[in-house]
C-alpha cells in the first residue's frame, strides 16, 4: 500500500519540542514504515523519516518569521495531490484546506481531525464529507454533522518513557499555558494543597502567562521550567507525584496523559471532552469537577499503583496498536471504494449486480446534475430515499424528492438534477440485455463528457 503522509508545516515532523500534530504524524508514519507499508511524507525540508521525504520549504514557518505563511502552505498541499496518481491513500493532517482539492482526484483522502479550531471550520468539514473520509481521535470529539470511518486513538512511543514507581513531591502542569489548559486553576490547586508545581511548556501568548503566570513563580513552591524537550520532559513526567490537567474546554485527546501513564504517573483533569475515555477513574487517576475536587483527590493518589498506568500506556497507547487502526482504517476505505465509482457529480456504489439486472445507490451532491443521456439496453426505476431534486424525462420536467419513484424506458432521453442543500440519492434497478455504462448515449454534459 503507497500512501501520502501530509503533515502541517508549523513545525518540523517530527517537532524538536512543541508540535503535537507533527508528532503524531512522525510516530504513525515510522510505525507503518516498520510493518511494510510505503509511506511518503510531506513535511518541513528539516523533518526527518525512515521512507521518503518530499519538501517545498526547509524550515518550520513557527521558527522562519520571513516565510510567507500562505504561499508555502499551498504549494505544500499542492505537491501532494499533484502526485495523487502514484498513492493509494492520501492521508491528511493538514487540517481542512486539503479537503477542497480531494474532489479533483481519484485516490481516497482520508483526513484525521486532530481538532476543530471553531465551528467556524466545519462548513469545509461538510462540504467533502461525502466524498472523503475522517477519523476522530477519540469519540468524545466526534462531530454529529459528520461521518466518520473510524476513531483512532493516539499512540506514543511507550517504550521510550522511563516508568519509575517512586516519584518526588511535586505534582507537573506540562501544556501549552493558556487559559484554556487551566494553568491558573493548576496553580491554586498547588496552593490549596501545599504541593509543589512544576510547570512546563510552550507559552502562546506571552501577556497572559506575564499577567496571569508570572507573578506566582516563586521559584520554590512554584516553578517554571521553559519550553522543554523531549528529554527533559519525561524526567519531569517521570519523577511527577501526579500530573494535573484541569483543562477548561473539550479537550479532544490529551498526549501529555497517556505521556504520564507510560511514566507511572497518574492524572488528575477536569471532566471535559475526552478525559474520561482517556482516565479511568480510581485507576489510572482521577476524573474531577473543579479545584476543591483536585485537591481532595490528591490524597488519595497513593491508591493508584503507577504499575497499572504504564501497563494500561503499554496496551491502549502503543505507535504499534495506533498503526493498526490506520492500517484497517485504510482497508476499510478501499474496500469501499472497490464498490464505489466516482462522477464529477457525486458517486454511485454498486448493490447487486446480476445478469439481466443491476441495483446501484446513486448520490448526486448538491448543485450537481447527471448528464442528459439515453439507454438503448435497459429501463430504470428510481426511488429516491434521500433530498430533492427535478428530473428531465423526455418532454416533461418535474420535482423529486425522498419516497417519490420514477420510471425511465429504454431510449427515453433523462437526467437528474439536486436541487437542494443536502445530497441526493436514490435507489436504481436498471432491467435490460446490457447493462454497462457503456450503454449511456450523453447527449448534454455539465462536465464536458459528451
Ligand atoms: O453519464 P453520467 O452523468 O456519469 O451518469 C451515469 C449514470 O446515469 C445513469 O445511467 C442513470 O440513468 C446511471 O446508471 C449511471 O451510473
Amino acid at each position: 500500500m503507497r500512501v501520502a503522509m501530509l503533515s502541517p508545516i508549523a513545525w518540523s515532523t517530527p517537532p524538536k519540542k512543541y508540535g503535537p500534530w507533527e508528532y503524531i504524524v512522525s510516530l504513525l508514519t515510522e510505525s507503518l514504515l516498520k510493518k511494510g507499508i510505503d509511506v511518503t511524507l510531506f513535511a518541513t525540508g528539516d523533518s526527518s523519516t525512515a521512507g521518503k521525504l518530499h519538501s517545498v520549504y526547509p524550515r518550520p514557518y513557527e521558527e522562519d518569521k520571513e516565510m510567507n505563511v500562505k504561499v508555502y502552505e499551498s504549494l505544500h498541499i499542492a505537491e501532494v495531490f499533484e502526485r495523487a496518481d502514484e498513492f493509494d491513500i492520501i492521508h491528511n493532517h493538514f487540517d481542512f484546506l486539503p479537503l477542497t482539492y480531494s474532489r479533483l482526484v481519484d485516490t481516497p483522502v482520508v483526513t484525521t481531525i486532530h481538532g476543530f479550531s471553531s465551528r467556524s471550520i466545519l462548513p469545509v468539514y461538510k462540504k467533502y464529507n461525502e466524498n472523503t473520509f475522517y477519523v476522530s481521535i477519540s469519540d468524545s470529539h466526534r462531530c454529529p454533522e459528520l461521518d466518520y470511518v473510524a476513531t483512532v486513538l493516539h499512540g506514543i512511543d511507550v517504550e521510550s518513557f522511563p516508568f519509575n514507581e517512586k516519584p518526588q513531591d511535586y505534582i507537573l502542569f506540562l501544556s501549552r499555558l493558556d487559559r484554556f489548559k487551566g494553568i491558573k486553576d493548576a496553580i491554586e490547586i498547588s496552593k490549596r494543597s501545599g504541593m509543589k508545581l512544576r510547570i512546563a511548556g510552550f507559552i502562546p501568548d506571552m501577556d497572559y502567562f506575564e499577567k496571569e503566570v508570572r507573578p506566582h513563580i516563586d521559584g520554590e513552591q512554584i516553578t517554571y521550567e521553559g519550553h522543554i524537550d523531549s528529554g527533559f520532559k519525561k524526567e519531569l513526567l517521570s519523577n511527577a507525584y501526579a500530573l494535573i490537567h484541569p483543562v477548561k474546554f473539550d479537550e479532544p485527546f490529551g498526549l501529555g496523559i497517556v505521556e504520564a501513564f507510560a511514566c507511572g504517573t497518574p492524572v488528575i483533569a477536569y471532566n471535559r471532552g475526552s478525559m474520561p475515555e482517556l482516565i479511568q477513574s480510581g485507576e489510572t487517576g482521577f476524573i474531577v469537577n473543579d479545584i476543591d475536587e483536585a485537591v481532595d483527590a490528591l490524597k488519595y493518589i497513593d491508591s493508584i499503583p503507577r504499575r497499572k498506568c504504564r501497563e494500561v500506556a503499554e496496551k491502549q497507547y502503543s505507535a504499534d496498536r495506533m498503526a493498526d487502526d490506520y492500517i484497517n482504517a485504510y482497508e476499510t476505505i478501499l474496500d469501499k471504494r472497490k464498490t464505489e465509482d466516482k462522477r464529477p457529480w457525486g458517486y454511485y456504489k454498486i448493490l447487486s449486480d446480476d445478469p439481466g439486472f443491476k441495483v446501484k445507490t446513486i448520490t448526486v451532491m448538491p448543485g450537481e446534475k447527471i448528464s442528459l443521456q439515453r439507454h438503448f439496453h435497459r429501463s430504470e426505476h428510481w426511488f429516491v430515499v434521500e433530498g430533492e431534486g427535478v428530473v428531465d424525462e423526455d418532454k416533461q420536467h418535474f420535482k423529486v424528492k425522498d419516497g417519490d419513484s420514477v420510471d425511465i424506458p429504454t431510449t427515453a432521453v433523462h437526467r437528474i438534477m439536486n436541487t437542494g442543500d443536502e445530497n441526493l440519492t436514490f435507489v436504481e434497478i436498471a432491467k435490460g440485455d446490457f447493462i454497462e455504462e457503456e450503454d449511456i448515449e450523453r447527449l448534454e454534459d455539465k462536465y464536458g463528457r459528451v
